[in-house]
């Protein structure tokens, strides 16, 4: 079974390469199934593709370096042409769960300046309503316990994430609550609602972000995409 999964990104990632086009602006999403998008890639890069990239993660960014892939940044790059990531939950509206790996905030600033965004997955990944997953939200280190208690009164049993023995702090120096909603019914309103609370970063709730969803099961790669006449 996991060994499928693995095959399942690995279709994924490289049916989403065929949507690359030499001379582009990548931003690089973070996971597993991106790993599979980033071997792609710099393997095309050996052949002459010209791309950039701009990664999501550290790990993402030591991958890309160990392929091949040029990077750059936004000092450089006003807008990215188009950005491949991954996802914990996708729900049929294209509304997505993130942050399983900690990348959230990353993730959302690059997926929030490129043209396009195209998320990769195996078919699990696609669910009716989110909320099976805990939904990750990156807080603040300074009174994390505070800012539990604030989130725990929407009804959600909030637990630090621990990595390791370790308490887990992401590439921006945040904390990460795992959040466990019964199903989240409105992502949108609940988003915005933590969004308002002090010491909530961000959340991992991708709202409206996603113009094609990529899934990989038995039957091969399906694209969906959001104008569901244009899928294949
Ligand atoms: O922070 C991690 C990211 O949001 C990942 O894109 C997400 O967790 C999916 O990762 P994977 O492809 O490993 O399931």
């Amino acid at each position: 079974m996991v060994e499928n999964q693995d095959l399942y990104k690995k279709a994924a990632a490289e049916k989403a390469v065929e949507y690359v086009e030499d001379g582009m602006v990548l931003g690089l999403g973070s996971g597993t199934t991106v790993y599979w998008l980033l071997k792609r890639l710099g393997a095309l890069v050996d052949q002459g593709l010209n791309i950039k990239g701009i990664p999501s993660s550290l790990r993402t960014e030591g991958w890309a370096k160990e392929f091949g892939i040029p990077l750059t940044d936004f000092s450089e790059v006003e807008q990215l042409d188009l950005a491949i990531d991954g996802a914990d939950e996708i729900d049929p509206d294209f509304q997505l769960t993130k942050g399983g790996g900690g990348s959230l905030v990353r993730e959302k600033l690059v997926n929030a300046h490129a043209k396009q965004v195209i998320i990769i997955a195996d078919q699990s990944k696609m669910v009716a309503c989110l909320g099976s997953f805990a939904l990750p939200v990156e807080i603040v280190q300074f009174a994390w316990q505070r800012t539990v208690d604030k989130i725990e009164a929407f009804g959600a049993k909030s637990v630090l994430r621990v990595r390791d023995g370790e308490v887990f702090v992401s590439n921006n120096g945040n904390y990460i609550l795992d959040c466990a909603f019964e199903s989240i019914e409105d992502p949108k309103v609940l988003h915005n609602e933590l969004k308002l609370l002090l010491g909530v970063v961000e959340t991992g709730l991708f709202i409206d972000m996603t113009d094609r969803v990529i899934l990989a099961g038995p039957g091969g790669a399906q694209v969906i995409n959001k104008n569901e006449d244009d899928s294949v």
